[in-house]
């Protein structure tokens, strides 16, 4: 009897799969593929996906599902989180597409122990060929491209060497990266043209693969312009560490293999991972490496190196068989001159470009960025429910120019915590008499060590509270102050990046930045030349 019942349970099972095999086609999506990332953005737009009763919470925000905005009513931007409902785990679901039913399942396989997992999202759609199908696929990846219009996102390999999205960021305006003129426009023009050049290389038998190396000063716009470099052209950015433990030189083949075809690659200090002192075969130790031929503002500390990545393992990587075709290569250096001269060689690395040390002419383009009110503050200001009077400002201050103003006496200056010590006028400062008196820098950007004035009950904390706002400057005042920035700093002998870090300490206080900068330089210089020689004397 009971052999009956199980020879009748596996004809009933083998019935099921041929009808199944016969009018459903089934998929899976694996989630180390970008197609898992289309798919879970198409079901969340599915109208019939609303019903599902049964659904897993998610408000991690690289995903780009459609979620549903929790409001906790107050603003949005910095309260509010989306929350995303997304197929639980195990769960089988039917959804109704174009009059179609489907079956939809998300499982989750755990391996080496439960240190990795692995999730498959599988469709089954009941249809006779492929056609629906692909439609789909069509669908999902449009919604997925247009959700990320204004984003690019970020990847990183994992501990299987697969590829794991990592974040989602804003695009970078090109023209926030201020670099000697024409050198950004350069290098975005020149891959911009090789992806559109698939057909040339084609017919030549050139591997489509194009790289770059960008080499200098730290903290001079490298990886910035990459990033912005990347929103501009609409690709994602893979990041490719080669100091990750647990790489070598099979599992970075694979990973370059495993990239799209058009998407940027990046591998940051690339100096860090190799240099001629190592043999090609040897796998590298870069913690062998001191940063000394930097400036003090300009050494960092490296990270220590664990993978068993060899400079040939690289070099085939970059270039054998399996290495992608159309993808865009960008290396970082700090250290041009130690790279192996194999590595950067044309074919691997064809444009080589230097980033300096700030020029005057950053310096003030810096100084501009910095303190120009931000289109949405003005319309803010022009907003304001309790307008000040015309051409003075909120905090007392008369405008002489007629541009539209902020209120800085009501919600945006927060209340003074401890009493400010009076700021010195700028006798440098080269506009107008009657150009507003230098602003009294707020309790929010005092520093710890001047606790004289303080109250005993203030809050001790050092640095700039971040909500402190800079008054709203005219063109001509924002720019006589850049040039008078620019001038006290000298040029290629500080990095962008500290320059920002200087204006950041000045953030409501363009007045003193431009006063106090040429104190700030003689100190940096002087710390540097102080550093410097303690090196030399060890
Ligand atoms: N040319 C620049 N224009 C605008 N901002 C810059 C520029 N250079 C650096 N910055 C600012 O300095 C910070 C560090 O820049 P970034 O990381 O791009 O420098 P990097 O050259 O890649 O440095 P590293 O070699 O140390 O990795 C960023 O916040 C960036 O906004």
């Amino acid at each position: 009897m009971g052999s009956l019942f199980e020879t009748a349970r596996r004809l009933l099972s083998s019935l099921w799969d041929a009808l199944i095999n016969a009018f459903f086609i089934t998929a899976d999506f694996e989630d180390d593929d970008v197609s898992f990332q289309w798919i879970m953005h198409w079901l969340s737009e599915q109208p019939s996906w609303k019903g599902a009763r049964n659904v897993q919470i998610s408000t991690s925000n690289f995903d780009l599902l459609h979620g549903v905005e929790i409001d906790s009513g107050e603003d949005s931007s910095t309260h509010s989180r989306k929350v995303t409902y997304l197929p639980a785990v195990s769960e089988s679901y039917t959804l109704w597409y174009k009059y179609r039913w489907m079956g939809v399942t998300r499982a989750v396989q755990s391996s080496q122990g439960g240190w990795s997992t692995r999730e498959t999202l599988t469709l089954s759609v009941m249809a006779r060929d492929h056609g629906i199908l692909a439609k789909i696929l069509q669908d999902a990846k449009n919604g997925y491209i247009k959700a990320r219009e204004d984003k690019i996102t970020i990847y990183v390999s994992d501990s299987m060497n697969g590829w794991r999205g990592l974040a989602t960021r804003p695009k970078r305006p090109l023209n926030s990266i201020i670099l000697d003129p024409g050198t950004a426009e350069l290098v975005v023009e020149d891959v911009r043209d090789f992806l559109s050049s698939k057909e040339w290389y084609a017919e030549r038998g050139i591997p489509f693969r194009r790289g770059y190396l960008l080499h200098g000063a730290p903290g001079s716009g490298k990886t910035s312009l990459i990033h912005s470099i990347a929103g501009e052209l609409g690709l994602d950015v893979y990041i490719i560490s080669l100091s990750r433990s647990g790489l070598d030189d099979t599992s970075l083949a694979d990973l370059i293999s495993d990239l799209p075809e058009r998407c940027i690659a990046l591998m940051e200090d690339i100096d860090a991972a190799f240099h001629p002192g190592l043999s090609r075969e040897t796998p590298h130790a870069s913690s062998m490496q001191t940063p000394n031929d930097l400036g003090p503002d300009m050494q960092r500390t490296r990270p220590q190196p664990s993978g068993r990545v060899s400079l040939s393992g690289l070099l085939n990587a970059l270039d054998g068989i399996g290495a992608q075709e159309g993808r865009v290569l960008f290396a970082t250096t700090n250290k041009y001159n130690s790279l192996d001269p194999a590595l950067r060689r044309p074919g691997r690395m064809d444009l080589h470009i230097e980033f300096k040390l700030a020029s005057r002419f950053q310096a003030e383009e810096l100084f501009k960025r910095f303190y120009a009110p931000s289109p949405s503050a003005s319309a803010r200001g022009s907003e304001s429910k309790h307008p000040t009077a015309l051409g003075k400002r909120g905090n007392g201050h008369v405008d002489t120019t007629g541009d539209p103003l902020i209120d800085l006496s009501e919600s945006q200056a927060p209340p003074a915590p401890f009493s400010s010590s009076s700021p010195s006028p700028s006798p440098s400062f080269p506009s107008s008499p009657s150009s507003p008196p230098y602003p009294s820098p707020t309790a929010t950007e005092k520093h710890e060590e001047n606790t004289s004035d303080r109250p005993a009950s203030g809050p001790t904390y050092v640095g700039v509270v971040h909500s402190g706002r800079a008054p709203t400057l005219s063109r001509d005042q924002i720019n006589a102050l850049a040039a008078q920035f620019a001038l006290a700093v000298p040029e290629r002998q500080l990095s962008m990046a500290s320059l920002q870090g200087f204006l950041m300490m000045h953030k409501t206080r363009p007045f003193e930045a431009a006063a106090d900068v040429e104190a700030w330089v003689e100190k940096e210089l002087m710390e540097r030349r102080e550093a410097e020689k303690g090196e030399n004397e060890q």
